[in-house]
């Protein structure tokens, strides 16, 4: 960390030896964007790239792989796949934290967890009242993770629980399409044996997660009322005596996937829900991953709400797994804090004079902005930042329209770099990540194409303006769509179908960089095979004319004399 001479941390960043200030510098993410071997199941080769390609031959001096899952981003183990939030923090902050997956494992295994006031908050209910636990159940561990659900399960009812809901969110997109029903029957053995224990423990409610509850950035929140409906007020279209023939019926009769099925909850023998959340009640979202849980946490935590009508708003304790929002301080309580993403790129810069814009579409447009920024929603300063978020379509699935919205926020970019105005102008192109979680492969095929189309448009324009382009990505997705063996065959369902990999991957990603105002005889270091996304952030702030803080991940670039 960089000290003044009061010995207070400063923000003042020091000028770079060689590298010049003042250069417009376009960062370009590309969502879900991989490097693997090509071949029928990588979408990104077998899509028509002519400008990534380009950038790949051109200057291989310039164009190289970084590290995006596992612990290279903060995540426990390096079999862990990469995802947006840890990919944009690493990127954004320049350092590697731990995150919520690993904080929570570390909570759970020391049982710091039911010491901490979070805990204690929701106790308070638990001698006359229901506790609530909502989240994703799927072992993804991209949001959350089953284990560490059935630790918590039993860790609460050691503690006093008697009667436990629990709200489940079926996954198929960190995880095959149909494994929801393993995972419900693996949380049902589990209740049952806590049942064994005279604990009144059932699964109450669910739904897809893409359909019910997991909605982010305010895209749609109908999504959120069908979550609220179901969990909260016990309402849905379909009811069912036990979750597992919820899940295993609505996947045969409305013919959808996992991600997308329809609200439900269980009823007993009188039609009546099981478990709606009432006053005096204790709520947990148990995923540790913030973006899909802040509208559900709003809804749930805010007395004042207009999003949707709540009809009833119950008097509960209500604790996320983690604050998922540091600025909002949302929720209020919570079981495990936070990683403490401080000092980020993002407010490096505004200190150093550098003005930012940045632009997604909705469903990635806290990416480059509250991910970017360490899990923090606002400007560090309007004056010198404006973010733009462009409305994505609403009520489809985006195989549907594969095009998204990328030609639309690249022209966003190319307007601003043009302006002037900014000295950094950073998008995020969702397409191969989010058309790749959709399982179709030619849909997939024609966003990469769209993506490539929308780095050209950012990359002309900086040619314009003789400024830095750099092009990255936060982890794979479409370069791999099948599950493969351990020997690297596609591998085959009972029916003898390829099976369809819907989730992010544990490849590498590309970074690229140059343009007409990079100095000559800037290159990658030759000696940082290991370096990851966290290397990213010093090597923006090079490009900006400074040199990174001291305590940041070492920069990927070196100037050599020509
Ligand atoms: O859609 C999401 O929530 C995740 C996958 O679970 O994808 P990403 O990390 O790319 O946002
Ligand atoms: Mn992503
Ligand atoms: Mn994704």
């Amino acid at each position: 960390m960089e000290s003044s001479d009061t010995g207070l941390m400063s923000w003042k960043l020091k000028e770079h030896p060689k590298l010049p200030k003042g250069k417009i510098v376009a960062v370009v993410v590309l969502d879900g964007w991989g490097e693997a071997p090509p071949g029928p199941y990588n979408c990104i080769s077998a899509a028509h790239t002519p400008n990534m390609d380009s950038l790949k031959q051109r200057a291989p001096n310039r164009w190289r792989l970084l590290k995006a899952h596992g612990t290279a981003v903060g995540l426990p183990t390096d079999d862990d796949v990469g995802n947006s939030e840890v990919g944009h923090n690493a990127l954004g902050a320049g350092r590697i934290f731990a995150q919520g997956a690993k904080l929570v494992d570390i909570a759970l295994v020391s049982g710091k967890i039911y010491e901490g006031k979070g805990f204690k908050y929701i106790q308070q209910c638990f001698d006359t009242g229901t506790l609530h636990l909502i989240g994703l159940l799927s072992d993804g561990g991209v949001h959350s993770r089953l284990d560490q659900l059935l630790i918590f399960l039993k860790g609460a009812s050691e503690r006093g629980a008697k009667r436990i809901r629990v709200h489940i969110l079926t996954d198929g997109r960190d995880v095959l399409d149909g494994t929801s029903i393993g995972f419900v029957q693996t949380l049902e053995n589990e209740l049952s044996e806590l049942r064994e224990k005279g604990v009144d423990a059932k699964i109450a409610s669910g739904g897809g997660r893409m359909y019910v509850t997991m909605d982010r950035y305010e895209n749609d929140w109908s999504v959120v009322k069908r979550g609220w409906d179901a969990h909260v007020l016990g309402e849905a279209p379909y009811k069912f005596t036990s979750a597992l023939e919820a899940v295993k019926k609505m996947r045969e009769d409305t013919n959808t996937d996992d991600q997308h099925l329809p609200p439900f909850v269980v009823v007993d023998e009188e039609g009546k829900s099981v478990g709606p959340i009432m006053d005096g009640d204790a709520v947990v979202t148990f995923n540790f991953r913030a973006d899909r849980m802040i509208m559900i946490a709003k809804a749930l935590e805010y007395d004042d709400f207009d999003k949707f009508e709540r009809i009833r708003f119950p008097k509960i304790h209500y604790a996320g797994m983690l604050q998922y929002d540091g600025e909002l301080k949302l929720p209020k309580h919570y079981l495990v804090s936070p990683p403490e993403i401080d000092r980020t790129s993002g407010e490096y810069l505004v200190h150093n004079g550098i003005r930012t814009f940045a632009c997604s579409e909705t469903v990635k447009f806290g990416h480059v902005t509250f991910f970017w920024n360490g899990n923090r929603s606002g400007y560090f300063n309007s004056e010198m930042e404006e973010y733009e978020e462009i409305p994505s379509d609403i009520g489809i699935t985006f195989n549907v329209q594969p095009k998204m919205k990328a030609i639309e926020i690249a022209k966003k970019a190319r307007d601003a770099i043009l302006s002037r105005k900014f000295d950094q102008v950073r998008i995020n192109l969702p397409n191969g990540d989010m058309v790749g979680h959709t399982g179709d492969i030619e849909a997939t095929i024609v966003g990469c194409e769209a993506v490539d189309d929308a780095v050209k448009i950012v990359l002309d324009a900086i040619e314009e303006v003789a400024g830095i382009y750099v092009v990255t990505a936060d982890h794979g997705n479409a370069e791999e769509m099948v599950k493969r063996s351990k020997k690297g065959e596609p591998l085959l369902d009972k029916n003898g179908n390829v099976q369809i990999q819907t989730s992010h991957t544990l490849q590498p990603v590309p970074i690229t960089i140059g343009g007409s105002g990079l100095a000559p005889g800037v290159k990658f270091h030759g000696n940082l095979p290991t370096a990851g996304l966290a290397n990213v952030a010093s090597t923006l702030m090079n490009l900006h004319g400074f040199e990174a803080p001291s305590d940041y991940e070492p920069t990927l670039i070196e100037v050599v004399e020509e």
